[in-house]
């Protein structure tokens, strides 16, 4: 794996105490975190509803200087581009299967100054991202059914992230779902150098430490 990519971990604050959402996000940050990673869903594209751009506005508010990247799972990503842009998002990710013209969603993401994300879900084959990888600054691989937190991690979605590293050498590959202590070798093996984690570093008993430990493993496989 190229020795300049950087190993980030974004926790996810999904099944933290959302009551809490400044105090959890502060914590993770405190502890660590790279940056925060911020589950949008729309009760259309899964079958779950969290929050939306009013609520990362305020969070925004609160936290002036952390990367935010919101994870669009919704219906209609073009529909929330302005929007999140006006509340502070530094990276917009979203899923490519409902979208019919990727490319112009990109752009319009990159005129509003965020950064692209392409997510894609279990099912979702790699090659039908790779066409739009140079319109982008990071390709997310689910490493669960979009939806709900707390699920378990799917090890034969690194086939994904094997290739894309394999042939993409500066991309950021995140993965998403799952990952924690227990799998984070397999993802950093795969190349993947972008670490959401929710449950297992939200339930941590040492949340600083568990940050630590995926930042190491993944430091490790970059530098073999
Ligand atoms: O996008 C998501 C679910 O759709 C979440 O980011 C993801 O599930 C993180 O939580 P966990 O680490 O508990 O799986
Ligand atoms: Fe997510």
């Amino acid at each position: 794996m190229a020795k300049h990519l950087k190993a980030l971990i974004g926790p996810s604050i999904l099944n933290s105490d959302l009551s809490r959402l400044y105090e959890e996000s502060q914590k993770l940050l405190d502890n660590g975190a790279d940056y925060l990673h911020l589950d949008v869903m729309d009760g259309h594209f899964v079958p779950n509803l969290t929050f939306g751009h009013p609520v990362v506005k305020c969070l925004r508010n609160k936290i002036k200087d952390a990367f935010f990247e919101t994870h669009m799972m919704v219906a209609n990503p073009e529909q929330w581009i302005s929007p999140m842009a006006d509340a502070g998002v530094n990276q917009y990710t979203f899923h490519i299967e409902p979208v019919d013209d990727v490319e112009r969603v990109c752009r319009k993401i990159k005129e509003s100054g965020m950064k692209v994300g392409l997510a894609i879900k279990p099912g979702t084959p790699v090659s039908d991202v790779e066409k739009y990888i140079s319109m982008s600054d990071m390709v997310l691989i689910m490493t669960v059914e979009p939806g709900f937190g707390g699920q378990k991690f799917m090890e034969d979605q690194m086939i994904k992230v094997r290739h894309l590293r394999e042939h993409y050498p500066l991309l950021n590959i995140e993965v998403d779902g799952g990952v924690g202590p227990a799998t984070i070798g397999c993802c950093a093996n795969a190349g993947a150098n972008m670490i959401v984690s929710g449950t297992a570093v939200i339930g941590a008993q040492d949340q600083a430490a568990t940050i630590k430990q995926l930042r190491d493993t993944v430091q490790q496989a970059m530098s073999q």
